[in-house]
């Protein structure tokens, strides 16, 4: 995706960034990092491909406020390392918290701070670049007691920029959490256009997001002749689960084969990746099915071009 100028960027939006940056969260499993991630993102995601010039990381979501704009990159979990494994993952999320702005701790307002915790939190002294915010999750379910000594627990682990107690689930303080993360942030424009999809609708944000991903790592001349549309989007009754039927259209069967790749590899890998970057935008699982079909010459044939939605 090619970076926007700074006068696309402002579009005719009046609030300018003044703030922006990435942020991590991180915390033990099941701390409810992935809800709160969400909660922050909300309807205000922001489709971008993960490879921008900007970073290395999968871009999860982007908050944008008026103070400036929030993007949120995933990490593995902080593990201690057992296998090669473990050992690449650790490698992989040092990688990432060396890069962000910003580390948010997650500790759960209902479960003592415990060894696993203190172990992440002496992790995070090896990232001295970024600033340290713990958030204390899950306040709904929790007295204010409760919340009350968590907060004197948590506080005792590290000299934290700020501790901000948050429900994900109850939307509590979560605008609160941004705006406080932004004001950590280094001064700058907006790295990504401001709110620039909201007018665009679901169906065109997600056949966008497929496209990207498909892009992702392949060179070759398909830019210019691949287009995706979606047939269906089938909300299911019976589980939470969002069913999209997704069309892959090339001109060449050349290019199908790019697509699809050695034994479907590389058509599966891009269900994966194109699964994992809807999931967030619609706040819910999704199953993704996609075919590649061959509409030679689409580009010249005005009738297959509205079809494809141009
Ligand atoms: N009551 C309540 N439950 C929450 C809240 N946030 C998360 N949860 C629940 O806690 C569980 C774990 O949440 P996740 O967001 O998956 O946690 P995570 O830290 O991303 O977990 P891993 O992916 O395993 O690292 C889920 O069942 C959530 O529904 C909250 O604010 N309040």
């Amino acid at each position: 995706m090619a970076r926007p100028s700074k006068a696309e960027k402002r579009g005719d939006t009046p609030d300018i960034a003044l703030r922006s940056g990435f942020v991590s969260l991180v915390g033990r499993p099941n701390v409810g990092k992935s809800t709160l991630t969400n909660a922050l993102v909300g309807e205000k995601v922001a489709i971008t491909s993960s490879k921008p010039q900007t970073t290395r990381h999968t871009i999860r979501g982007i908050t944008n406020r008026p103070t400036g704009q929030l993007i949120l990159v995933d990490t593995p979990g902080i593990h201690r390392p057992r296998t090669l494994l473990g050992e690449r993952l650790n490698a992989l999320v040092t990688a990432t918290l060396g890069d962000v702005d910003v580390i948010g701790m997650c500790f759960p307002a209902d479960e003592p701070v415990g060894p696993g915790d203190r172990f992440i939190n002496e992790q995070l002294d090896k990232y001295p670049r970024a600033v340290k915010v713990a958030v204390i999750t899950k306040t709904d379910v929790s007295s204010k007691k409760a919340i009350a000594t968590r907060l004197l627990e948590v506080q005792e682990l590290r000299d934290w920029a700020t501790i901000i107690p948050v429900s994900a689930v109850g939307d509590d303080q979560v605008d609160l959490l941004a705006d406080e993360l932004i004001k950590l942030l280094p001064e700058g424009e907006a790295l990504y256009p401001l709110e620039q999809n909201t007018d665009e609708d679901l169906e065109k944000r997600i056949s966008e997001l497929i496209r990207e991903t498909i892009l992702e790592g392949v060179h070759e001349e398909l830019p210019h002749s691949l287009a995706v549309t979606l047939d269906d989007m089938i909300q299911r009754e019976d589980k939470d689960l969002l069913e999209i039927y997704a069309n892959v259209f090339v001109e060449r069967d050349s290019q199908k084969g790019i697509i699809i790749g050695n034994g479907g590899e590389r058509l599966k890998d891009i269900g994966q990746r194109s699964r994992a970057a809807i999931e967030p935008l619609v706040g819910q699982k999704v199953f993704l099915s996609l075919r590649v079909k061959v509409a030679k010459d689409w580009q010249r044939d005005p009738k297959l071009l509205q079809r494809l939605g141009f």
